[in-house]
């Protein structure tokens, strides 16, 4: 991925936020050396900011789509309250199988319940009222988990959309991603249900809160 801002101004970010805790500095490590695709992962920008909102919305029910190695579960799990619980979805098992000896040795790691599975099935059989959501997999259905997961906030919850700048692309779209990514960013600025804040943090996060 294509960094927007400036590498020195992005660097420069990166060294004035908060560190993540010691466990996902190995995490990222390991994930380095041992997956393919590794720049997958959100990385402290965004996962400081998962946690920061987490922190003080402090959600009981949180879903994850797109887990990838568990930076981004294990940066939410560690804002919520002991008593909260998050669903990710992931089809990678092998992601799954790293993340989950992180989770092992994380405090915040029995908050974490990880379902295999595409997630377009895997929210079908989900019956709860959602707290907290973060939107992180499979561009091409973007619109379908954002809806449906909005569907099952409460009023007040909060859906974070990430990489909605999609590398600049969503300014000049080509492609049917790109279509749906710029469909998506309209849906929510145009929606009197929800408020939200385009956060320009990395590749685009899309804040949104419901209002109703
Ligand atoms: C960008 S990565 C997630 C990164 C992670 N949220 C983080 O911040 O480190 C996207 C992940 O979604 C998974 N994925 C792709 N398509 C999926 C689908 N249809 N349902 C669930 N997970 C999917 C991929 O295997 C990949 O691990």
């Amino acid at each position: 991925m294509e960094f927007l801002v400036n590498e020195a101004v992005e660097d420069y970010a990166f060294q004035s936020t908060t560190p993540e805790p010691e466990l996902l500095q190995e995490l990222i490590d390991e994930t380095n050396k041992n997956m393919g695709w590794p720049q997958k992962l959100s990385g402290r920008l965004v996962g400081r900011t998962l946690k920061f909102l987490a922190q003080l919305h402090q959600p009981k029910n949180v879903l994850e789509i797109g887990m990838f190695t568990g930076y981004s579960a294990l940066s939410i799990a560690e804002g919520m309250p002991d008593d909260g619980k998050i669903i990710c979805c992931e089809t990678n098992p092998r992601a799954i199988e790293f993340a989950q000896t992180f989770f092992d040795r994380s405090p915040h790691g029995h908050k974490i319940e990880v379902i295999f599975g595409k997630a377009i099935e895997t929210i079908e059989t989900l019956d709860m009222e959602l707290d907290f959501t973060f939107i992180d997999a499979d561009k091409r259905n973007y619109l379908n988990y954002y809806r449906k997961a909005l569907e099952m906030t409460r009023p007040g919850g909060l859906l974070v959309v990430d990489n909605m700048l999609w590398s600049g692309k969503v300014l000049q779209p080509e492609s049917d991603i790109d279509d749906v990514l710029v469909d998506l960013n309209k849906e929510i600025a145009a929606d009197p249900n929800v408020e939200n804040i385009f956060l320009t943090v990395r590749d685009g996060m899309n804040v949104v809160r419901k209002i109703r």
